[in-house]
């Protein structure tokens, strides 16, 4: 074990010594300076990736029944001289056995060992048998290594599982699958366990995706911070972590109403936004620019082709706006050299008529004669280019384009439509005039969190695609995704590589789909590979008996889950209004009295927060919001109030069951009664 761990600090050094020379090499000029950079930034990387294996490097060791043995770690190393594994990598073909091998089918293993390791000591070993020998003195058969994770005190941080991934999970996991990959499961089945080490897997697995980036996208910030230090521990830092709302990079700290912001998740948007779009592209009429003295007149069918080759030309009305441009030039010149042939062919005709002389042929015959050189074409040429180029400088050439295809801004599309009554009416005719009336803002009005997903939708019709793009995209918590926000993420993962994970029994008030036929069908039809996840590793048996009438109420489909975990009985108390605050503290000190250290959550609706955490209780626990509670766990919760998590959102019943399913080991409900 030493071994291991003295050669990945000799690793680290020794990236840290490269990183220091290759900072210290002089660079001649600024390419050899950016090169250099790129070297340090990517041993940079190179460290953090090491270092972030440091804790728990070897977790596990395989036997085979031929004697050899390997052993399973959080990242691979090798033997300097000849790259002999010391370590496997845990998501290397050769650790397979150690995730997938049963009594049953061993994949001739006579044992696996799962070890743990605190500051490079082995703290605990155990054994489990699978070719059906019987244990020696040198095998340590004992609980399982799950029911020890299980067992841990929760710390507030999700730790990473990949010692104990379960087959069902791991099968997942390790999938060679590369498009879409869907993952539902009720609470605590390790949904996000699975999509987290999946985005390391495909890191590891995928090469090319990996080159194009991972991300992963959770819910809200704190859950992106329950969930950070997962694949750090990994070794994998490379992974973007982000909501959707920070994804398209507009700060916004407001609200809608639900109502409001549901109606803005709906598709029917991006269809509004388009059409919308529309009437600002040369939607009907002439073009007539002067050049010089002569006035030139296009007609709306020759508007109307430049238009519609723009739009074929190139995605996004801005960059599109410039071929419209060209191509109005374009015919701006063709029409000139048209009416000066034109012109010019009257003058000979009336020449022709006067004096009997074909002036064409005779000037250029003259000028043959006079160059020495090829026919040069008819005399009235025009300096294409010449014209073309001043046209395409020429401020009243805009100013004639602006008028038909103006320049614009992703917000300026979204209030266009948001501001204007007739615009929505117009642009959304199967919203009722009341739901309309929900959508229309003031012009000065701060964007909320449901306009991000309608002005990145306008970005990229306004702009084109968005330059940042990804090979992989995870999404947690999938469930609560409106139809816009798919859109959003959808743009960001062109090769559909995806892990959504999800329970639809927990979506929020603005989740626009009901399942993953109706949330993925617009992007990849029926293509996605379905798994379901079956054992809560979260919640006890009892909680879940407790919460299963909710369940049959708002999933009646949803097949109930079973748990690995037994705990007490959830308890009930109940306070008058006066006194609620006085038993949350009460019962909250009972339990870490009872159970030192461990981590206790206190769930209410979120405009109780306030108040409970005024008064002092985020001393003994950490006040959640029923709103952000998804995803989360605690060793004990306590659900305030329930009532009123039930009818603050139009989602409470689901509130609830998330609420409720929070805790691993103690629950009890403080409910309000009228004094
Ligand atoms: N194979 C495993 N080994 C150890 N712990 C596990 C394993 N799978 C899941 N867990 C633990 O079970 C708990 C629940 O897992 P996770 O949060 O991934 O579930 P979830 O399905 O995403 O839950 P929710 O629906 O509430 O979001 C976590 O503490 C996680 O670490």
């Amino acid at each position: 074990m030493s071994a291991l761990h003295d050669l990945l600090a000799e690793r680290i050094s020794a990236a840290r010594a490269h990183r220091a020379n290759v900072l210290e090499s002089p660079a001649e000029s600024a390419g050899e300076a950016y090169e250099r950079e790129n070297a340090a930034e990517r041993l940079s990387r190179e460290i953090s990736r090491l270092e972030g294996a440091e804790k728990g490097l070897v977790f596990g060791r395989i036997d085979r029944t031929d004697g050899t043995a390997l052993r399973i770690g959080r990242i691979g190393l090798h033997t300097e001289e000849d790259d002999l594994p010391l370590l496997v990598d845990w998501r290397a073909h050769a650790a397979r056995p150690f995730y997938e091998a049963t009594p049953v089918h061993p994949m001739d293993l006579r044992r696996r060992r799962h070890l743990r390791v605190e500051e490079r000591t082995v703290v605990s070993v155990s054994d489990e048998l699978l070719d059906g020998t019987a244990p020696t003195g040198e095998d340590v058969v004992g609980d399982g290594p799950l029911a020890e994770a299980l067992s841990a005190r929760r710390t507030g941080r999700m730790h990473a599982a990949v010692a104990t991934l379960q087959a069902e999970q791991d099968a997942i996991v390790r999938s060679a699958h590369r498009g879409v990959t869907v993952v539902q499961g009720g609470p605590g089945t390790g949904k996000t366990v699975v999509a987290l080490h999946r985005a390391a897997y495909v890191l590891y697995a995928f090469p090319r995706a990996a080159q194009e980036g991972v991300l992963v996208v959770g819910p809200n910030a704190r859950f992106l911070d329950y969930i950070s230090q997962v694949l750090p521990s990994l070794g994998e830092n490379e992974v973007d972590l982000t909501t959707c709302r920070e994804l398209a990079g507009v700060p916004t700290d407001t609200a809608d109403p639900y109502g409001t912001a549901r109606l803005k998740g709906g598709a029917g948007l991006a269809d509004a936004l388009a059409a919308l779009l529309r009437r600002h592209q040369a939607p009907a009429g002439d073009f007539a620019v002067r050049v010089g003295r002569q006035l030139v007149r296009l007609s709306d069918v020759e508007v109307a082709a430049a238009r519609d080759a723009a739009v074929a030309a190139v995605p996004g009305h801005n960059p599109a706006r410039q071929v419209f441009t060209e191509l109005l030039v374009d015919a701006v010149t063709a029409a000139m050299r048209r009416d000066m042939g034109d012109v010019l062919e009257q003058i000979d005709a009336d020449a022709a008529r006067m004096t009997g002389l074909d002036l064409d042929r005779f000037t250029g015959a003259d000028r043959r004669r006079a160059e020495g050189a090829a026919d040069p074409g008819p005399a009235h040429e025009l300096d294409v280019d010449a014209v073309r180029a001043d046209l395409l400088d020429d401020a009243g050439v805009d100013r004639a384009v602006e008028a038909l295809w103006p320049r614009l801004a992703p917000g300026d599309l979204v209030k266009a439509l948001l501001t204007d009554a007739d615009a929505l009416a117009v642009c959304l005719p199967l919203l009722t005039a009341q739901e309309r009336s929900l959508l229309l803002r003031g012009a000065d009005a701060p964007w909320t969190d449901a306009d991000v997903p309608l002005l990145d939708e306008a970005a990229s019709l306004v702009d084109g695609p968005p330059r940042r793009t990804y090979g992989h995209v995870v999404v947690d918590e999938a469930q609560e995704l409106t139809a816009m926000q798919w859109r959003m993420i959808v743009r960001r993962c062109p090769a559909r590589g995806m892990t959504l994970v999800g329970d639809f029994a927990q979506s929020g008030p603005a989740a626009t789909a009901r399942d993953w036929k109706e949330a993925l069908g617009p992007h990849v039809g029926p293509r996605f590979d379905l798994h379901d996840l079956t054992v809560s590793y979260r919640t006890t048996q009892q909680i879940l008996e407790g919460v299963r009438d909710l369940l049959a109420r708002i999933a009646p489909d949803q097949k109930p889950t079973r748990s690995l975990r037994s705990g007490d009985r959830p308890r009930t108390l109940t306070a008058s209004p006066d006194g609620l605050v006085a038993a949350v503290v009460r019962e909250l000190r009972a339990q870490s009295a009872a159970h030192p250290g461990e981590l206790l959550g206190v769930i209410c609706a979120d405009t109780a927060v306030g108040e409970l955490t005024a008064r002092g209780v985020a001393r003994h626990a950490r006040v959640v919001p029923a709103s952000e509670a998804r995803g989360l766990e605690f060793d004990g919760v306590v659900v305030v109030d329930p009532e009123e998590i039930r009818t603050a959102r139009p989602c409470g019943e689901r509130d609830l069951y998330v609420a409720l399913t929070r805790a691993t080991k103690r629950l009890c409900t403080v409910t309000v009664e009228p004094a």
